[in-house]
């Protein structure tokens, strides 16, 4: 029975992606590209079954998902592809509307939490699809995620640029989960032993890549935009696990985004193997 796997087309997906079709039987998976608020709405409609996708898609519809083990995409720290980008110094955005990626999901979220308790504002937001310059000739400030963050921080401009992951860790001092690998239960129901086995592989292949940044740098498409020591370093820079800390983190950022309303409750969050069979 195939797998429909959800693949984020960023740079911080390719090591996990790439040492998974290197090393292992991917003839069982069917691999979908998308953006993650389009992975977030195939997973929510069942157009796929599982995919790394907003760990704020957990948190809204968790009813209907659970989660594979020691995986993730988070940052300890700067994130370097979570990145506000405002004309203005950040304290000063009070009143002001800011441009929203019309890509991400958490990161929205993550902004208005930070804006709202870190620094006591009360802001409007927009989502646009502008390119930077444009969006910011509009917007007092920009949030862009994934790719179009790194790109837009190899542009040289008249703005100050704010790593997300970086004001998360100063508010809290933990790591922030940006997405989680989220499974529809529907599909535990009928592809358990897929799953589970897809599961390890996937912990194997983040072990695999760790060790192989720099091979999969030279052989990577992003090598075109971004140098192969670049992509190493960014990759050096993510967090690809799920620890005890990391759970903490992501207890504390659904915590503030169901105080603010953005989510409709507070998660448990549910593993593939707590599920009955
Ligand atoms: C670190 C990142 O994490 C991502 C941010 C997401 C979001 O904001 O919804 C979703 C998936 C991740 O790709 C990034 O894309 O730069």
């Amino acid at each position: 029975m195939t797998l429909n796997i959800g693949h984020i087309r960023y740079a911080n997906c390719t090591p996990i992606f790439t040492a998974l079709a290197a090393h292992f039987d991917c003839s069982g998976y069917r691999f979908v590209p998308g953006v993650p608020a389009h992975l977030n709405a195939l997973l929510r409609s069942g157009g796929i079954d599982l995919s790394p996708s907003s760990s704020i898609e957990y948190a809204s519809a968790h009813e209907q998902y659970c989660l594979f083990p020691e995986l993730s995409i988070s940052a300890i720290g700067p994130v370097k592809s979570v990145l506000l980008f405002s004309r203005v110094p950040i304290e000063r955005l009070d009143g002001a509307t800011v441009g929203l990626s019309a890509e991400s999901d958490t990161s929205v979220n993550l902004l208005k939490v930070l804006l709202a308790r870190k620094y006591g504002l009360t802001t409007s937001y927009e989502r646009t699809q502008s390119p930077l310059t444009m969006a910011l000739q509009q917007y007092p400030a920009v949030l862009l995620i994934g790719d179009a963050a790194l790109k837009g921080a190899q542009l040289v401009g008249d703005w100050r640029v704010y790593d997300l992951g970086e004001l998360w860790h100063e508010f809290t001092g933990l790591p922030f989960v940006f997405a989680l690998w989220i499974v529809r239960r529907d599909t535990v129901r009928e592809k358990r032993a897929e799953l589970v086995a897809l599961g390890r592989d996937l912990v194997a292949a983040k072990k695999l890549a760790y060790a192989s940044y720099a091979e999969i740098a030279a052989g990577c498409s992003e090598n075109a935009w971004l140098s192969a020591a670049e992509l190493v370093d960014y990759w050096q820079t993510i967090s690809y696990e799920l620890t005890p800390a990391h759970l903490e983190g992501a207890r504390s950022f659904f915590r503030h985004a169901f105080e603010l309303g953005l989510i409709p409750s507070q998660p448990e969050l549910v593993f593939l193997e707590e599920l009955a069979g």
